[in-house]
């Protein structure tokens, strides 16, 4: 069968899970915020585990520059039957078809980088190919960027120019975002209580990352998340 032709998972439907924990577990070596996070779990090790362990799907870093992420991470990571975003800055037609190539079944679209035209022409290629968009905001003026092809939104806590995180950021939008679109919260997400409020308030997922590298071995932290969640 054609690599373009062939199905891709649904984050979205994943998500709607119920049997599901809703999270998306992130795998990261390093981050502008933080520094190395990790150098020792490989890619294929903390996603399989993330799977078995119950995430409803997983983003995988393929920026290099600022985060030590490869597009052969994404591609590490499709042994496991599970929806892989693509986390990076997209702002070319090529990324978005690359992210299909590698086996992303979703792709992130930044509103920060983009004007919604912009949004709009991604989104559009990337539902052509089969592919989910997870659109990023981080403010109110940001709800602009939202149009058809979008399927998830998904607020981000930590601001980009501080990299302060905030969770009351996904608490105030929240109430903005069409509720045809599935919400998603990202970031600075680090115990059980804040994801029950968060999952009150509407959120259906919840994009963790840092919280899972705190020791050697990601997989336990998640696993402790989960027994809960
Ligand atoms: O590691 P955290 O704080 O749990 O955050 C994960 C994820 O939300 C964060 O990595 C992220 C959200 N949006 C981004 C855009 C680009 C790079 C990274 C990101």
């Amino acid at each position: 069968m054609p690599l373009f032709a062939t199905p891709v998972l649904s984050l979205k439907a994943s998500l709607l899970d119920e049997a599901k924990t809703g999270i998306i577990a992130e795998y990261k070596r390093k981050s502008p915020s933080k520094g190395v996070i990790n150098d020792k779990a490989t890619v294929t090790d903390v996603t399989t585990a993330y799977t078995q362990y119950g995430a409803s799907g997983i983003s995988v870093l393929t920026d290099t520059d600022f985060f030590g992420g490869h597009l052969n991470d994404l591609l590490a990571a499709t042994v496991n039957h599970i929806p892989l975003l693509r986390k990076d800055f997209m702002i070319d037609e090529y990324q978005v078809i690359q992210a299909k190539a590698y086996g992303a079944a979703v792709i992130l679209l930044i509103a920060a980088c983009l004007t919604p035209p912009e949004v709009k022409q991604l989104a559009g290629i990337a539902k052509s190919i089969g592919l989910e968009v997870l659109l990023e905001i981080h403010n109110e003026e940001e709800l602009e960027h939202i149009c058809n092809d979008i399927d998830m939104v998904g607020v981000n806590n930590r601001n980009l120019k501080t990299f302060e995180v905030d969770i009351s950021t996904s608490l105030q939008l929240i109430q903005q975002i069409p509720t045809n679109k599935l919400a998603v919260t990202e970031s600075g997400i680090s115990n059980i209580d804040t994801i029950v409020t968060l999952r009150k308030a509407g959120f259906k997922g919840f994009l963790i990352g840092e919280e899972f590298h705190e020791t050697a071995r990601p997989c336990d932290c998640f696993c402790r998340f989960c027994s809960t969640t």
